[in-house]
């Protein structure tokens, strides 16, 4: 089976550990029939036997050994089930840990895609959760099968030698047993799957909750989304229950099934005691392991349970253990090439899952030129910016840097030559210093403080009390929307990068301090290819060409001045900001 073949693939480096331990598993399993035969042997010689008053006196050595016997064997199982529980604690978690830091790698190495179809919860829970539980399976629910099932055996085999007859009766009662074992799992199966996908929409609820805090506030929706949580938890609630339902229907049959055993063995095993087929010491030991055939049936629908829960777990960790990225980053570790800048892009189309959302995009930028790109909302410049460092591929025509398809590139050394600052700005808790070195943890404390200045944020770094050592919350909270924003620039530009991409980045600062950013931007100190992406003509017009996107095509091309000349899109959006600028002096004034 699938499955099982991927536990097994998932426990190299443990395989002989686990091995051993299902041994020791039947082999302390099967020494439960131990102390039942003990037990006969006490009970007909020195108890209920024939003989048993001279034995008493004769044979006093043999009682002794006898129970000295039992005390042995008692220790030596529990010895063995402490021993056994570390081989499999210490199998499983290690498979825990390897498989938990292969999904980790796994997941980052997805492409964006990926990450579009993906929920954040819904990847925790397959990383915690189902992991958990397919740990917990290979420790607990198949030690449990396997001790069951060995202990199962060894008492039929052991009843088999003492009476045919009777063992025969007692088993007569599995095959029932085992039809509502079997009913009852086909039954219970998709609940179990159903109870999985609830739990992780209870999951992504919960992160997303956390996560927009602020919105939530911002909008005193607290109630609402209280009541939001409450549905999924109550949904989930209401899976959990309808399975334990389910168990119930069946627990009845099951229990008086297993109750039964005692019934037989009381009705059957007192005849044959009565005739004289029995002794008392075999009857003993009966009933001393009766529970070795009724528990294995009085726990097959918890075993059921588990291991439905089992498969839905594991088919999500293989789920995430299996994908694979249409843009796979392999890593490689040669040398790094350093790009001269050269942007083109070619008859470029692309689509998101069906709707075009670029089309027939055809431009090219020289090393050191800087293009901005304008357009109104969703037009489709992020997209277009997302497609040189390859977080998507084009549907159509190619994009090419230094004259090479992106496809064709090494993506580290690609990615490597390209300093991203993304529009939602994202900073990790961690020092403002972490974070400004993010791409190059090695640059020295310098280095750091001079690219915080050209993004304009050493002044304001140098104001709070702990500077660059300030640890910013998660996602940068503590900081103004403007101040991410400039560290995120200071972080894309001090890997230096010879292809510097920049979505939306002063969006959010004043414009005296975007006129320092734009200084910095020309004078820097490495050769960079600029694309910019800006709504203020301020920004443009410094660029040495413009384009204008519309419903993901090209409209309008050239530079500040060419295009003002057109008398088009970015003359009217020129014709705007001024305006607007010179009514608020006229009122002003
Ligand atoms: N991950 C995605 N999956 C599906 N559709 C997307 C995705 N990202 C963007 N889109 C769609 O693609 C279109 C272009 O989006 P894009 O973000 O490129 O626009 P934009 O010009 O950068 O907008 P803005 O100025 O608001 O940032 C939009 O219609 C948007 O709905």
């Amino acid at each position: 089976m699938f499955q099982l073949k991927w536990l097994w693939h998932n426990l190299i480096g443990d395989r002989i550990r686990y091995i051993i331990a299902l041994l020791l598993s039947v082999v302390g399993s099967s020494l439960t029939i131990v102390n039942p035969y003990i037990g006969q042997r006490i009970v007909d010689t020195f108890i209920a036997g024939e003989n048993a008053s001279s034995n008493l006196a004769s044979e006093r050595a043999l009682l002794i050994g006898l129970c000295l016997g039992m005390i042995g064997f008692s220790l030596l199982r529990t010895g063995l089930a402490y021993f056994t529980t570390i081989l499999y604690e210490r199998a499983s978690q290690n498979m825990l840990f390897r498989v938990r830091v292969y999904l980790y790698n796994k997941i980052q190495g997805q492409d964006m895609k990926y990450y579009d179809h993906n929920r954040t919860g819904d990847l925790m829970t397959k990383m915690t959760g189902d992991l958990e539980m397919v740990r917990h399976s290979i420790a607990w629910i198949i030690k449990t099968i396997i001790e069951s099932l060995t202990v199962f055996a060894a008492a039929v085999v052991y009843f088999f030698f003492i009476d045919v007859g009777l063992t025969l009766w007692l088993l007569l009662l599995s095959p029932p047993i085992f039809i509502v074992a079997f009913i009852f799992a086909r039954r219970v199966r998709p609940m179990y799957m159903d109870l999985r996908e609830r739990l992780s929409q209870l999951n992504t609820t919960t992160q997303e909750n956390i996560a927009g805090n602020r919105v939530v506030k911002a909008f005193a929706r607290e109630e609402y989304e209280v009541k939001k949580f409450t549905d999924k938890n109550v949904n989930y609630s209401e899976a959990n229950k309808a399975a334990a339902m389910v168990w119930l229907d069946y627990f009845p049959y099951l229990e008086t099934l297993a109750q039964a055993f005692n019934v037989i063995l009381m009705l059957a095993g007192g005849v044959l005691v009565m005739n004289g087929r029995l002794t008392f010491g075999e009857f003993s030991a009966f009933s001393a392991l009766i529970w070795g055939l009724s528990n294995p049936m009085r726990n097959i629908g918890i075993i059921i349970n588990d291991i439905q829960r089992f498969f839905a777990s594991l088919s999500k960790v293989i789920e995430v253990y299996y994908a694979h990225p249409d843009i796979v980053n392999e890593h490689k570790a040669a040398v790094k090439k350093r790009y001269r800048g050269r942007i083109q892009f070619d008859q470029v189309s692309f689509k998101y899952d069906n709707a075009m959302v670029l089309q027939d995009i055809s431009f090219s930028v020289e090393p050191g030129e800087t293009l901005a790109i304008m357009g109104a909302t969703g037009a489709g410049k992020t997209t277009l910016i997302n497609l040189i460092p390859r977080f998507y591929d084009v549907a159509k025509g190619r994009v090419l840097v230094d004259g090479t398809d992106v496809r064709k590139l090494e993506l580290d050394e690609l990615r490597g030559n390209i300093g991203v600052a993304t529009q939602d700005v994202l900073l990790f808790s961690d020092t403002i210093d972490g974070n400004i070195a993010y791409g190059n943890p090695e640059m020295p404390e310098e280095d750091v403080v001079k690219f915080a200045g050209l993004a304009a944020a050493h002044g304001f770094i140098r104001k709070i009390p702990d500077g660059y050592d300030t640890i910013v919350g998660e996602r940068g909270v503590g900081l103004s929307g403007g101040q991410k924003q400039r560290i995120a620039l200071a972080r894309a530009m001090a890997v230096q990068p010879p292809i510097l991409i920049l979505d939306d980045t002063t969006s959010a600062v004043d414009l005296e301090t975007e006129e320092h950013i734009q200084k910095s931007l020309r004078e820097l100190e490495f050769d960079c290819t600029k694309i910019i992406i800006a709504q203020r003509v301020s920004t443009t017009s410094q660029a040495d060409r413009i384009l204008i996107l519309e419903n993901g095509r090209v409209i309008e091309t050239g530079s500040h001045a060419e295009l003002l000349a057109k008398r088009g899109y970015y003359y009217d959006v020129f014709m705007l900001q001024t305006e607007g600028i010179g009514r608020q002096a006229n009122a002003i004034g």
